[in-house]
């Protein structure tokens, strides 16, 4: 062990992106450990053989391959209670509170930038690596790290990785950043690693098929989720929905309602237990507000701010102004009205391209 190379724990999916961050940070001089966390229980991940999950026994199979072409140590990490308890029963709970959840945000807060952070922390590492498309930098003039988005547009990860705190990026690398995902097969293919054909892996590493429904009727309590009210916008009712869970502000598939008109999800009632129909321009709105708030490029936000907001995922980035409220809340206030603002998705704040910091949407306002 060369005492003088800083030492980096590469979680490692078995996929593409993990593999070429451990080979790029071995040949950038770090001294590279690789991990996998088992997350999920791989009986449950593997559909008829194939591959759909992060952490299905392929995955392991496939990273800890990579870990020997590449002659670094190797561990598999059993992550399986807690990330039952922290991001399976959260994303059960939000459905069945009418909310729509996001996995993928409090994996990275609870999993893999707290727990296993630690854990590479433990193990005398110095970073923690992940295969994320985003660019972590450090700005002398404000003394912060920054995030900015992946220079491969279509592969940007930034939406995820909101809540990182200065101490989580401080010990972070994210090398993928700067290469489009075209030049990381390419990168994995020439360094001989076989996975750099490797499919995408899905949307949602624990729901098989990316059927949350079925997800759900598997592992929520029967009498958790009761049939109820759909209703129209002057709140008569029109139909009987099989549960608020089931349902996602924007959907328009799957209502079985017969109106004569297309009818849309534009909002969930939990208190009512009522799913709220509506014509589609009664999706779209201005202003939301947002909760459980975090800021990467700034420490706090102290007053009114243009910036560019994305509401979800796949949504463009569109010019907003944020304005703090009592109670470490924000009002996002869009230049033009945004369609299906959605309770539980995760809100993101950029300028230019940075990651400003983000929040949890708790309501159209
Ligand atoms: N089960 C796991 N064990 C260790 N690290 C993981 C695991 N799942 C994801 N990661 C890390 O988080 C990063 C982002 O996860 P995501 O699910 O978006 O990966 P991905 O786009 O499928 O990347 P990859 O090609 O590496 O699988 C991965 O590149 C990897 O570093």
């Amino acid at each position: 062990m060369n005492s003088n190379k800083k030492l980096v724990l590469v979680a490692m999916s078995g996929g593409v992106d993990s593999s070429v961050t451990a080979a790029l940070l071995m040949e950038q001089g770090y001294e590279v450990i690789g991990a996998t966390m088992q997350i999920w229980d791989p009986g449950r991940t593997e559909v008829a053989g194939d591959f759909v999950g992060c952490c299905s026994l392929a995955a392991v199979e496939d990273a800890r391959s990579v870990a020997n072409k590449l002659d670094i140590p190797y561990y598999v990490l059993n992550f399986y209670d807690l990330f039952r308890q922290s991001v399976v029963e959260n994303f059960c709970q939000e459905y069945l509170a009418g909310r729509t959840p996001n996995p993928c945000v409090v994996c990275n807060r609870k999993i893999k930038f707290e727990a296993l952070l630690k854990k590479a922390l433990a193990l005398g590492a110095d970073y923690l690596a992940t295969g994320h498309y985003a660019r972590i930098d450090y700005d002398e003039s404000t003394g912060r790290y920054t995030v900015k988005k992946a220079r491969d547009p279509r592969k940007d990860q930034t939406y995820f990785l909101y809540n990182l705190t200065q101490q989580q990026l401080a010990h972070t690398l994210m090398p993928l950043g700067d290469y489009t995902k075209d030049e990381v097969r390419r990168m994995a293919a020439e360094r001989g690693l076989k996975v750099a054909e490797k499919p995408e892996s899905q949307e949602i590493c624990f729901v098989p098929d990316n059927n949350y429904r079925n997800f759900l009727r598997e592992n929520v309590a029967d009498n958790a989720i009761k049939p109820g009210p759909f209703l129209n916008l002057e709140g008569q009712e029109v139909g009987r929905h099989e549960g608020i869970a089931f349902y996602t502000i924007g959907q328009r598939r799957g209502l079985g309602l017969a109106m004569g008109e297309r009818v849309y999800v534009v909002d969930i009632d939990p208190v009512r237990n009522a799913v709220i129909v509506g014509p589609e321009e009664a999706l779209d709105r201005k202003r939301l507000l947002a909760g459980d708030l975090n800021f990467i490029s700034i420490a706090q936000l102290t007053g009114p701010r243009q910036v560019e907001a994305q509401i979800r995922y796949n949504a463009r980035p569109a010019p907003a102004t944020i304005t703090p409220l009592p109670g470490d809340l924000v009002q996002v206030e869009f230049a033009t009205p945004q369609r299906a603002i959605t309770p539980g998705q995760a809100v993101v704040f950029y300028q230019d391209d940075y990651l400003l910091g983000g929040g949890t949407i708790r309501g159209q306002a």
